[in-house]
């Protein structure tokens, strides 16, 4: 498997799109909307997801990017996906975990209904940057019951302190990510 993870991560270094000053000034953009349009590069990194969590009987995708990418990765692994959802989207009994990023805060949540108790989850998202995002995901699913079996992402921003930021409040979470930049 880490000829498909290298394989992906060449895709991911073809691909990626970088835009200075997005989406407001200082921060360089990681765009993944080229790799998504490409069907190779898109079923390399889908498999380079789920890689390491081969056990996981559902996947987590975070609103908006991470249900791209989570719902290619969990058709690849055979289960299903869970959306994470943004406020305001979902019906009903919903739980909640905010959380703040580099360009603002926001929060998630999930119906707790939809997480089958025995359930062994593999969160998905585009980009690990200061690690605010995974880490409410983390502990949104937990709050539902879910066992957070990994984190995976496609790529991480290194100078961002996502990884060590996660580690910190999810210790016991295997983190892994295709490309680091
Ligand atoms: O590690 P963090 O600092 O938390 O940042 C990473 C998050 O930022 C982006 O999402 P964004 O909130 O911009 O939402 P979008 O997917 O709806 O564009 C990205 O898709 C990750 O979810
Ligand atoms: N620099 C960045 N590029 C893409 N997504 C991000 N999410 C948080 N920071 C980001």
């Amino acid at each position: 498997m880490d000829a498909v993870v290298e394989a992906a991560g060449q895709q991911l270094d073809r691909l990626v799109r970088v835009q200075p000053d997005f989406p407001q000034p200082g921060v360089l953009f990681r765009d993944l909307t080229p790799v998504l349009a490409d069907a190779m590069a898109l079923d390399l990194l889908a498999r380079a997801l789920v890689a390491p969590a081969p056990t996981a009987t559902l996947v987590a995708g975070i609103e908006a990017r991470g249900f791209l990418l989570g719902a290619v990765a969990a058709m690849s692994l055979g289960v299903g996906v869970l959306a994470l959802r943004k406020p305001g989207k979902l019906p009903g009994e919903v739980l909640s975990e905010s959380y703040d990023l580099e360009y603002g805060a926001a929060a998630l949540q999930v119906h707790p209904g939809d997480v089958p108790a025995d359930a062994r989850v593999l969160v998905i998202d585009d980009v690990l940057a200061t690690g605010g995002t995974v880490a409410a995901a983390c502990r949104l699913l937990r709050r539902a019951g879910a066992e957070v079996v990994g984190v995976s992402v496609a790529v991480e921003l290194a100078a961002l302190g996502g990884r060590a930021a996660l580690a910190r409040q999810e210790a016991d979470v295997p983190v892994s990510t295709v490309r680091a930049w």
